[in-house]
């Protein structure tokens, strides 16, 4: 077959006509990107971001521009979800694709050495960790360390007992309780040792390092995170190399001096079983206390947090639903011994204000950020290929279309089941949470799919007994200022920023319900006097009977 020169050029003439055309459509995505605001050319949408309280303001950006949308931050693709549909329909049920964590250069890869649990990629040895943490982490071994849980909140009700008769109506510093009692119960568990007093050099250095993680991770902070190349610089050229190292060091020294006290402490702990187990024989003494002190890390300010916005809202919001909790502790529990773990099956109405304060007030406000390397399309919108997918939290848990009306109110109510739901033999589960007599709603608080929170059991049960002993011992009310004589004036909506955002502090008159309640908190006493190794043996065994 011979071709003329006309068809010769006829067919080169298709070829490009072909390529332009493929490389017209390759650049354009069959379907829009998701609204959002206007962007500026290079910057994006970066000046019109604020720079505090960015939750708020993209919440009220999605009632302008829906369940989707896209910010370009100086060309990185953002999308933000604001319903619960959309993450879950993203981040669960799609969570093959958004299990990645954005990129962190300075408090990811330089100061943690890519060891920080929370923001390591979704690959095998974020699965090698995950493994190794599972089987402490279950309901069941959740179930197993709730006489630990029980130690730390009888001390918290006797410390907070002993501060109120000190100061009275000025106030008790509920904060460095809930700390206290919360840190205490992870530290015991991880290492085996508690903390009596809260300013423990342990706890302190710990908490230092997690101010510096916050303050290396936050957007803007180093301009290597924005322009990653810069990290190829000579050290003499990028100054935040030395400060990197020297935060590493920080970080290094307490997660291996913790560990090396776990594994010489008496009685089981999270270290001994961790450094036996086979996933650490494939890792470097560091990374397993990286593991051990992240996860202590995680555990404690969160929950701490939403103990603090649990005050927040008795004092601001308690009239109805604190009497009603009363009256149920009164009636399940009684006046003359404090309320147990046996008790939760039937004080539902704690675990659903244990719901709604986690609803109310979302510690991790903004979300967790998750991370796609492929793109993907929803809702009719294109989802590039390495977004940050940002799950705002605080618009997800007003999303009415999930969580009924006057989403802005505490209300523990929309969390229990409807009497006619409620059968004679109801669910209870290991931990003894009441499940028939809940609402099957999202715990929207702890994240989503493969990266949803790990110690969400263990957190809940927490949660649990100090609402409930609280609840059943103190009237709170906001402590009087001593510089104006007046009660502090609590504002719901006043927090810190941050990772976690807390409530403003203040201090909060807890006085005691009746006698009662005093004797039986001096009845119990201190527990100092516990012989706590003996009660992590007992632990053990209860974890490996309940796991069978
Ligand atoms: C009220 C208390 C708590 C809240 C509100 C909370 C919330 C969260 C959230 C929102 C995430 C991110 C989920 C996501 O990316 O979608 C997370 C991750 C995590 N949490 Fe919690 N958490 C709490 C307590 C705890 C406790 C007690 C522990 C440990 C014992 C813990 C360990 C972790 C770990 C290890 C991760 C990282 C998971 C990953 O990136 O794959 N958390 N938590």
């Amino acid at each position: 077959m011979s071709f003329s020169i006309p068809d010769v050029k006829l067919i080169l003439g298709a070829v490009v006509l072909l390529a332009v055309a493929r490389l017209f459509f390759a650049r354009r995505p069959p379907h829009p990107l998701p609204p959002g605001p206007k962007p500026l050319p290079v910057i994006g949408n970066l000046h019109q971001l604020p720079k505090s309280l960015q939750w708020f303001h993209l919440y009220h950006w999605s009632k302008k521009y829906g369940p989707l949308m896209h910010l370009s931050m100086g060309g990185q693709p953002l999308v933000i979800l604001s319903t619960h549909q959309a993450a879950h329909d993203l981040l669960n049920r799609r969570s093959s694709k958004y299990s990645d964590r954005p990129r962190m250069v300075m408090a990811g890869e330089l100061v943690t050495r890519g060891m920080h649990m929370l923001i390591r990629q979704y690959d095998e040895r974020y699965k090698l960790h995950q493994r190794m943490e599972a089987p402490l982490l279950t309901l069941r071994s959740a179930s197993a360390y709730r006489p630990l849980q029980d130690m730390e909140s009888r001390q918290l009700l006797f410390d907070v007992l002993g501060e109120y008769d000190e100061v009275a109506a000025k106030g008790v510093d509920f904060h460095h309780h809930h700390e206290r009692a919360m840190a205490s119960f992870i530290y015991t568990l991880n290492y085996g040792f508690r903390l009596r007093t809260g300013y423990e050099k342990e706890l302190l250095d710990g908490k230092h390092v997690q101010a510096e993680f916050a303050r290396t991770g936050q957007v803007g902070a180093y301009i290597v995170d924005s322009f990653p190349s810069l990290n190829h610089l000579p050290r003499f050229l990028a100054p935040w190399k030395k400060e990197a190292d020297g935060l590493y060091e920080l970080e290094r020294q307490l997660h291996v001096g913790n560990l090396d006290k776990g594994l010489g402490n008496p009685g089981w702990n999270f270290s001994k079983y961790m450094d036996k187990s086979a996933e650490a024989q494939v890792m470097s003494k560091v990374e397993l206390a990286f593991d051990l002190g992240i996860l202590a890390d995680a555990g404690l300010d969160t929950s701490t947090v939403a103990l603090d916005w649990f005050i927040v809202a008795w004092i601001t919001s308690g009239s109805s639903w604190v009497t009603k909790a009363q009256k149920l502790l009164d009636d399940v529990v009684g006046k003359d011994r404090l309320p147990t773990f046996e008790d939760r099956p039937k004080l539902a109405y704690i675990d659903a204000i244990a719901s709604e304060t986690l609803r109310w007030r979302p510690v991790v406000v903004s979300g967790v950020p998750h991370f796609t390397k492929v793109e993907d399309n929803y809702m009719g919108y294109h989802i590039p290929a390495n977004s940050i997918v940002l799950p705002n939290a605080f618009a997800i848990t007003r999303d009415e279309s999930v969580f009924g009306p006057d989403v802005d109110d505490f209300v523990p109510e929309r969390w229990l089941a409807d009497e006619q739901d409620t059968k004679p033999e109801p669910t209870i589960d290991v931990c003894g949470l009441n499940v028939t007599a809940l609402k099957d709603l999202p715990q929207t608080g702890f994240g989503f799919g493969r990266r949803i929170c790990t110690g969400r059991t263990i957190a809940r049960n927490q949660l649990f007994i100090q609402m409930a002993r609280m609840l059943w011992a103190f009237d709170v009310e906001a402590g009087i200022s001593e510089a104006t004589g007046q009660r502090h004036k609590v504002d719901p909506m006043d927090c810190t920023e941050g990772f976690v955002t807390l409530p403003k502090p203040f201090k909060a008159e807890m006085r005691p319900r009746g006698k009662w309640v005093r004797d039986i908190i001096l009845q119990s006493g201190t527990t100092h006097g516990i012989d706590h190794a003996e009660v992590l043996n007992q632990a053990s065994k209860e974890r490996e009977r309940a796991s069978g």
